[in-house]
């Protein structure tokens, strides 16, 4: 993508370092001065991210083709907000807690927004927030935490490959054959990816 040429995703999917305050976890936590982080950054990590048409979403066929393509078969809807959401306040607590899973975290967002927090490679905290339209993909085996911001509302279209596991594993749980794999492909190789391209500028 040329640098002219903005990128339509940014418009629904933004990124930034976060601050280490433990100040309420629903505010941005942008760091002093703000860190933005590429949706290409997000994919060094592993993690993906599309702009789909959310009023639309039942004959879309850029979602189908992707449903097709990476083998979405299952799909549900999770609204969070007290109203709608059973054992809301601990479903948030949790939703919250550090944790990985030992399958992809596919979320698309058709309603409201809220905060998908993800580790980089030196164990920084992203946070990316994802507004209606935006569809993100996490990896099985990034640690990362969910949380609403200050709207308080999202419902997300929840995507999975056959029958739907949801099992979080809190942090540490780095025995997983998922988050070895995960250490192995996104964290070792793309850090030597780096360290050559960058001798290389
Ligand atoms: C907006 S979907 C709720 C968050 C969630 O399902 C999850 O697993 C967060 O890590
Ligand atoms: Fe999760």
């Amino acid at each position: 993508m040329g640098s002219s040429c903005k990128d339509d995703r940014e418009e629904v999917i933004q990124a930034w370092y976060m601050d280490d305050s433990d100040e309420d976890q629903r505010l941005p936590h942008h760091r002093e001065p703000k860190e933005f982080v590429s949706l290409e950054q997000l994919a060094e990590l592993g993690v993906l991210s599309w702009r789909l048409d959310a009023d639309n979403y039942e004959t879309d066929e850029k979602l189908k083709k992707i449903r097709e393509e990476r083998g979405y078969s299952y799909m549900d809807f999770c609204e969070v907000c007290p109203e709608k959401l059973p054992n809301y306040e601990e479903k948030i607590k949790n939703f919250f807690e550090e944790h990985l899973h030992t399958d992809e975290e596919i979320r698309y967002c058709v309603a409201g927004s809220g905060y998908f927090d993800v580790r980089d490679r030196n164990d920084a905290w992203i946070r990316v927030l994802v507004k209606k339209g935006g569809m993100i993909v996490l990896p099985a085996g990034i640690y990362h935490r969910f949380t609403l911001d200050t709207d308080n509302y999202i419902k997300a279209m929840r995507l999975f490959i056959g029958d739907p596991i949801w099992t979080p594993f809190n942090r540490p749980h780095d025995h997983l054959p998922a988050r070895k794999e995960y250490v192995e492909n996104f964290v070792h190789k793309e850090a030597a990816n780096h360290a050559v391209n960058t001798a290389a500028a």
